[in-house]
């Protein structure tokens, strides 16, 4: 059983801070890292994978620093973002490669292994260049199985799989935790993560949002006040009718719209027909604003 501990991370780029002092504890089981595109996940994997180092802070592993660690990377398999691949040789030469690299006694036995357990046997005599996208993932995968390891660090695995590919490498994934393994994976797809990880760790520009299990981080994220345009025969009178019906938190007069906020929503939608058929107003047009799954991890930051 094993443990990643993250003590007030920091990582920066020159003047961009992408890690923004993260402390969390990444344990046995499933976890998704859920973020928004530049969150900052791949720099905190790679961070937790030893690849590379924090600006401040200190990730080990059940004790031990993670950074520049021969004996730490023995015990760490971690699946990279980019897809560049050495696209000359075969999946099985990759693997073999791979097995021999961190030194296996029986090299070419484990990277057969890993090549089935990623169910890449058949396609793996064929040159990586002629491998599709989910197909390329899965060889990934299967380097970052080849040593054992305790640890399984994946940075957005499902990109470019197909819903079969998906279910399977969701099952691999599930079996690999059972064992008692430390699985991270990371995603911007809330329900992906809802799917497999029994607990959410939310990263939004660097910061560490919100941290759960997916009813928690989905609760967080649905009392969010919501925000709505709003157009009608009459703005001003309806402005009045919906602040006077108590249903919204504000509501102000914007390039010709209203720009309404609630977080009634529920109530909301009922009110609006019906205060503007009373007060014979004509709504034009009603739409939400600010749905971005950006916006939503932004509120999650900004509590
Ligand atoms: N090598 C680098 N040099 C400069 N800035 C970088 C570098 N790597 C990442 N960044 C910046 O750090 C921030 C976090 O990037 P990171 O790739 O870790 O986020 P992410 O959540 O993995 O996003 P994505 O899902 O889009 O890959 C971004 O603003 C990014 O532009």
């Amino acid at each position: 059983m094993s443990a990643i501990v993250l003590d007030k991370v920091s990582r920066w780029y020159g003047n961009v801070v992408a890690v923004n002092d993260v402390s969390m504890t990444i344990g046995p089981g499933i976890t998704g890292l859920l973020g928004p595109n530049g969150a900052g996940k791949s720099t905190l994997i790679a961070m937790m994978g030893g690849f590379l180092a924090p600006s401040a802070g200190s990730v080990t592993l059940d004790g031990t620093g993670v950074w520049k660690s021969p004996a730490i990377y023995q015990r760490i398999g971690i699946v990279p973002e980019a897809e560049a691949m050495y696209d000359m040789v075969t999946g099985a030469q990759f693997l073999l490669a791979n097995a021999r690299l961190h030194g296996l006694p029986d090299a070419g036995a484990a990277a057969r292994r890993a090549l089935e357990l990623v169910d890449m046997v058949e396609p793996s005599t064929r040159p990586i260049a002629t491998y599709s996208k989910g197909m390329k993932q899965r060889i990934k995968m299967a380097t970052a199985l080849v040593h054992d390891p305790e640890v399984l660090l994946l940075d957005e695995p499902f990109n470019g799989m197909d819903p079969r590919q998906r279910l399977h490498l969701m099952d691999l994934l599930r079996g690999l935790a059972a064992e008692g393994r430390t699985v991270l994976f990371s995603s911007h797809i809330l329900e992906e993560v809802e799917q497999l990880a029994s607990t959410i760790e939310v990263l939004v520009s660097g910061r560490h949002a919100a941290s759960g299990d997916f009813r928690r981080i989905r609760r967080l994220m649905t009392q969010r006040p919501l925000q709505y345009t709003v157009s009608s025969s009459d703005d001003r009178r309806l402005a009045a009718a919906l602040v006077a019906d108590g249903s919204v938190d504000g509501v102000t007069l914007a390039d010709g719209a209203l720009a309404v906020q609630t977080s009634q929503d529920g109530r909301f939608v009922l009110a609006l027909p019906r205060l503007a058929r009373d007060a014979g107003i004509r709504l034009l047009e009603v739409s939400p604003t600010d749905e971005s799954l950006e916006s939503v991890f932004s509120y999650l930051v900004a509590r």
